[in-house]
């Protein structure tokens, strides 16, 4: 059996980077982009006040001192004449600051008859003006590859930049297996349960942003895998729930195979999760889950996620492990690497009592997924072990 890390390493192996298309900036949330972006212009393109007031020149700033209102400067219409000695100009947040002013007094600090200005408080040091290009020049970069975050699209807005280039998102066909399944809603056989894997593995594959399918569920019979496998015709990558296994109704493998699968590899020396198998079919690349549901979203963790990043051109796409204090004890691991549903608060973390992968409320209850190696020696409280949060 090859680890996880070497099972990812081999699904890295199956898909390529997406190709780019352009998106307008509204569409672009949390897409990957792909160029770099520069400025088309300077923020501010002119020197602006930073508060409403009055433009003059610092030289003459005093308390007490007074000065004749000439004009006005509004954001968006500026004042186009120059300010004088012993001359001031109403301005607003945003104006551009007048020719002739290096200074705005803040209206607090004023008293205005007529068009007679004075300075009544100690205006201070600050001038209250914004230079030209202090947010950014233009040629300044927006450097791809990067998750365009809200923060991201207001800047590149500010930068003029209406379209970006971003990868494509994948299309994942999401096929679940077994004749025990019904979709939520439906009405279930006293020997069914509900399709729910399904639901969990889309939601976290789309926050990856991925695009996906979710096909009709499959019955454990070859043909109706193989309708299944056509109708994910099209799609980047085909992953399977269930059936993975080796029961006689675990049948994803077979139907695989007879369709083509070039297996890259089967077994993962992990817990939950071991019977995950990998390939490539036709044009897509082909992930078959274990279908208990906690093997399921772990593998969806552990592989799906990263792999999608990968499709979509990210850098750092390995799941990243934090370290914290357990807060109860545990009992040595076996051979597998164990990914163990925990809870992280703030006096550490312990994972739950009942480790078994078809609990999904325990699964829900997690905000963690304590890893422990291999061979782990059993662990006192307060020994540092490593997690994945989820
Ligand atoms: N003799 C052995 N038996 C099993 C082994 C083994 O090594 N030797 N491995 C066990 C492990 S570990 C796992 S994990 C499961 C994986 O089996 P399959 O991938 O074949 O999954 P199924 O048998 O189809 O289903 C397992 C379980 O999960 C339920 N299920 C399946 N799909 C869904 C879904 N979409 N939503 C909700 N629940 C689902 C299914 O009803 C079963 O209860 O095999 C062990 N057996
Ligand atoms: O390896 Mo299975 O995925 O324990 O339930």
């Amino acid at each position: 059996m090859i680890t996880v890390e070497e099972a990812r390493q081999l699904l890295f192996g199956l898909v390529a980077t997406m190709p780019e298309e352009q998106v307008a900036l509204a569409d672009a949330a949390g897409r990957v982009l792909m160029r770099d972006v520069k400025a088309e212009r300077d923020q501010p393109p002119f020197a602006a006040s930073s508060m409403d007031g009055y433009a003059l020149k610092s030289a003459e700033v005093e308390r007490h001192a007074m000065f004749k209102v000439i004009g006005e400067a509004a954001a968006g219409q500026r004042f186009t004449g120059t300010v004088g000695p012993g001359q001031a100009v109403r301005i607003f947040t945003g104006a551009p600051v007048p020719e002739g002013a290096d200074f705005v007094v803040i209206q607090e600090d004023t008293d205005l008859r007529g068009d007679l200005l004075t300075i009544t408080e100690d205006p201070g040091q600050k001038t209250n003006i914004r230079p030209a290009g202090v947010d950014f020049t233009i040629g300044d970069t927006v450097s791809a590859p990067r998750v365009l975050s809200p923060e991201d699209l207001a800047l590149l807005a500010a930068m003029n930049v209406p379209f970006v280039s971003v990868a494509t998102k994948p299309q994942i066909a999401l096929i679940a297996t077994g004749n025990e399944l019904v979709m939520p809603g439906e009405a279930p056989g006293p020997d069914q349960i509900i399709a729910s894997n399904s639901f969990g593995i889309k939601a976290l594959l789309e926050k990856a942003g991925a695009h996906v399918r979710m096909l009709p569920v499959a019955q454990d019979t070859l043909s109706s895998l193989e309708t299944a496998f056509g109708l994910a015709e099209g799609a980047d990558l085909v992953v399977t729930i269930g059936g993975a296994s080796v029961g006689d109704y675990d049948l994803v493998a077979e139907a695989s195979q007879r369709l083509g699968l070039e297996q890259s590899f089967y077994k993962v020396l992990m817990r939950p999760g071991k019977p995950l198998m990998a390939g490539r079919l036709g044009d897509a690349a082909m992930i078959g889950l274990p279908g208990n549901p906690v093997s399921a979203m772990v593998c969806g963790y552990l592989f799906l996620v990263p792999l999608v990043k990968k499709m979509l051109g990210i850098q750092t796409v390995d799941p990243i492990l934090h370290q914290a204090i357990l807060s109860k004890a545990l009992p040595p691991n076996g051979p597998r690497e164990h990914y163990m549903r925990a809870r992280l608060e703030s006096d550490g973390i312990r994972a739950f009592e009942d480790q078994d992968s078809s609990l999904l409320s325990v699964l829900a209850r997690s905000n963690a997924l304590l890893m422990r190696p291999p061979n782990d020696p059993a662990r006192a409280a307060g020994e540092t072990v490593s997690y994945l949060p989820i």
